[in-house]
């Protein structure tokens, strides 16, 4: 039986976290795992919760919640070897379903952290992000994004009201009516897109935003990054592609294109369009551009 840290976010999935959470901790100890609670009552102190007991000998640490709360338990465990496990609870959970784990229901979650514990985790590529000139890096698993939906993302978080899905439309009504291109620089392994453009997704999974297949050809373990980026679409243009993002159908459109790099810097460039917004990185927020993203091989691993 295994010594599990367990952090449960109780507003993930609109509020359903703290019922998917307490259904975790029965099945758990019910299993006969010791389990220790290490949610608190927000992500910063989750995060340094989790992180006091990582050090002291746990066989994992459990997540519970959406691709927030799986981008906390990276940013514990990343480039060492104790194992994340992920009960999805949240409203997306893209990196989740990425990764095949079951969703909706816990007992089968848990069953899919016993098998990594039993069998072994698996190892999957993560990525370091920050600001060039600095050390400070934050890791991510999903994608990060530093274009329109970034935008929206911001807007979403600033308000109040209507709450769920009607926010975002309201933020993306919101957004559209003030949207020019943003100016762009990107510096690949073996290339430099330099454009005025409207979204630059920095993938190593293949879904984010709830669905969105932004990067279709996207995995986990290949060593790389996909690197879609966007050229300067109007605003009918975006509301025209946008659907078809769902099933990746975007990659067809001329403006649409894909790199494949181990690092990437993003950088701003004034002279060619508008101010880029701050990036977010697996639905969080990162922080401004400029920004150097490097994948680490094989530097996380997965309870699957
Ligand atoms: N007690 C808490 N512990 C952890 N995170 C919390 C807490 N309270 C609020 N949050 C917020 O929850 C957000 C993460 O939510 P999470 O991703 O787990 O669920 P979700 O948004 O419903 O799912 P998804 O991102 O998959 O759509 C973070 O931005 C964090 O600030």
């Amino acid at each position: 039986m295994s010594h599990l840290g367990v952090v449960i976010n109780p507003t993930a999935g609109r509020g359903r976290g703290s019922d998917v959470g307490a259904q975790a901790l029965a099945v758990l100890r019910r299993r006969g795992h010791t389990v220790e609670d290490l949610s608190a009552p927000s992500l910063t102190e989750a995060t340094a919760r989790a992180r006091h007991a990582a050090v002291a000998g746990l066989d994992a640490i459990v997540v519970v919640g959406g691709d927030g709360m799986t981008h906390l338990g990276v940013n514990v465990v990343a480039d060492t070897d104790l194992p994340l496990g992920i009960v999805p609870g949240g409203t997306g959970n893209d990196i989740a379903r990425s990764l095949g784990l079951p969703h909706g229901d816990v007992a089968a979650a848990v069953a899919a952290i016993e098998h990594g514990l039993a069998h072994g985790p698996r190892r999957i590529d993560a990525v370091s992000a920050g600001p060039p000139e600095h050390s400070a890096r934050e890791w991510f698993v999903g994608v990060l994004s530093c274009g329109f939906d970034a935008a929206v993302n911001a807007r979403a978080n600033s308000m109040t009201w209507p709450g769920g899905s009607a926010r975002y439309v309201r933020a993306i009504a919101a957004e559209l009516g003030r949207f020019a291109p943003y100016g762009y620089r990107l510096t690949l392994d073996d290339a430099v897109w330099e454009s005025a453009g409207t979204l630059v997704a920095v993938a190593n999974s293949p879904v984010f935003g709830g669905g969105v297949r932004i990067a279709p050809d996207a995995l986990m373990d290949d060593g790389l990054l996909d690197v879609v980026v966007a050229g300067p679409f109007t605003k009918p243009g975006i509301v025209g592609i946008f659907p078809g993002m769902y099933r990746g159908r975007h990659l067809r459109h001329p403006a649409v294109q894909v790199f494949r790099s181990t690092t990437v810097l993003i950088e701003p460039i004034l002279a060619l369009g508008a101010h880029p917004p701050a990036a977010f990185a697996d639905g969080e927020r990162l922080g401004p551009l400029p920004l150097r993203a490097t994948l680490h091989p094989a530097a996380l691993s997965v309870l699957t």
